[in-house]
């Protein structure tokens, strides 16, 4: 087994923890536009954005947070893959039980605590069909697109993923941001890391298929009052067009519309754009304070 076994399908899930199930709940079914197949159990709620058993799974806890990212690996000889590499590394990795795997509806899987933020990653292959086709409701969802944290070491983090989980970076803005991909999925990212004086949760972010669904967002997040905390407004980075507005609890959500591709073999070099505001922004909006601010690390349990 080398590093290059070491290969993705997707982002797989996110898993966050609200402090208001069902107060969650009506905001990412009914604002965000998320499919529910199951009432919640009391201790979290499933939702999904496509034909998969779940895309986001909302626990509820004491304090928002960040409570795992979910990889989904290209195949069993990729999982054995980043699981060997990080065994060899030192690093503890915890199977999870039969009894989770079944409520997740994933196969075999495993958790550790990515070294240089404490956020928790799970690694598995399989997982279940959804009942139905997902069908779009006010917004047509495209995926679950990308999930940013904020990191107190950027630089180790973006090591640590590239040469420890073969991520590849797509851009950067200097001294803010690293766009990666997790090789070898086409996105220009799904996942970033942020620079910040803390570890915590950016965003979440879920691609839409039309321009009209950020405009119709717009709208609808307004007379909801959920705060909107950035947008629209149109990123350089990954060319997208894009909104940001608060969860219940305050937890930055994105939608956005469109993103550059890459191959497998000979892709572009990554670029380093400036710190500047004209990197974020196209159309020169500037971010509200209250964006990615909330959401701590989780630490696996
Ligand atoms: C607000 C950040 C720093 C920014 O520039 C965002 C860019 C992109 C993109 O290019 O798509 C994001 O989606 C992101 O940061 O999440
Ligand atoms: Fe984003």
């Amino acid at each position: 087994m080398n590093i290059d076994d070491i290969r993705y399908r997707r982002l797989g899930y996110v898993a966050l923890t609200v402090t208001d199930l069902e107060k969650s709940r009506h905001f990412y079914e009914t604002l965000v536009g998320l499919k529910m197949d199951e009432e919640p159990d009391g201790e979290c709620a499933f939702f999904r954005c496509s034909d998969r058993h779940h895309d986001l799974v909302i626990y509820t806890g004491q304090e928002p947070a960040l409570k795992r990212v979910a990889w989904q690996m290209e195949s069993d000889k990729a999982l054995e893959a980043v699981r060997q590499h990080f065994s060899g590394l030192g690093i503890e990795t915890v199977a999870v039980s039969a009894e989770e795997q079944a409520k997740l509806g994933i196969g075999e899987a495993f958790r550790m605590t990515e070294p240089t933020t404490g956020a928790t990653f799970e690694f598995y292959c399989d997982m279940l069909d959804a009942p139905s086709a997902y069908e779009t409701t006010h917004t047509k969802i495209a995926r679950l697109g990308h999930l940013v944290i904020n990191s107190p070491d950027r630089a180790a983090t973006e090591k640590f993923l590239m040469e420890d989980m073969n991520f590849r970076v797509s851009d950067r803005i200097k001294g803010m941001v690293t766009f990666m991909r997790c090789f070898p999925n086409p996105y220009h990212h799904s996942f970033g890391v942020g620079a910040s004086k803390s570890a915590g949760l950016n965003h979440v972010n879920f691609m839409v298929t039309e321009m009209a669904d950020v405009g119709k967002a717009n709208n609808r997040m307004k007379k909801a009052n959920v705060p909107i905390v950035f947008g629209i407004g149109k990123h350089p980075p990954s060319e997208s067009v894009f909104i940001y507005f608060l969860d219940p609890d305050g937890m930055t959500v994105e939608y956005s519309y469109g993103m550059e591709e890459f191959p497998e073999e000979a892709p572009r070099d990554p670029r380093d754009l400036p710190a500047s505001l004209e990197s974020i922004d196209y159309w020169e909006g500037v971010p509200d304070p209250k964006m990615a601010k909330i959401g701590v690390v989780e630490p696996l349990k």
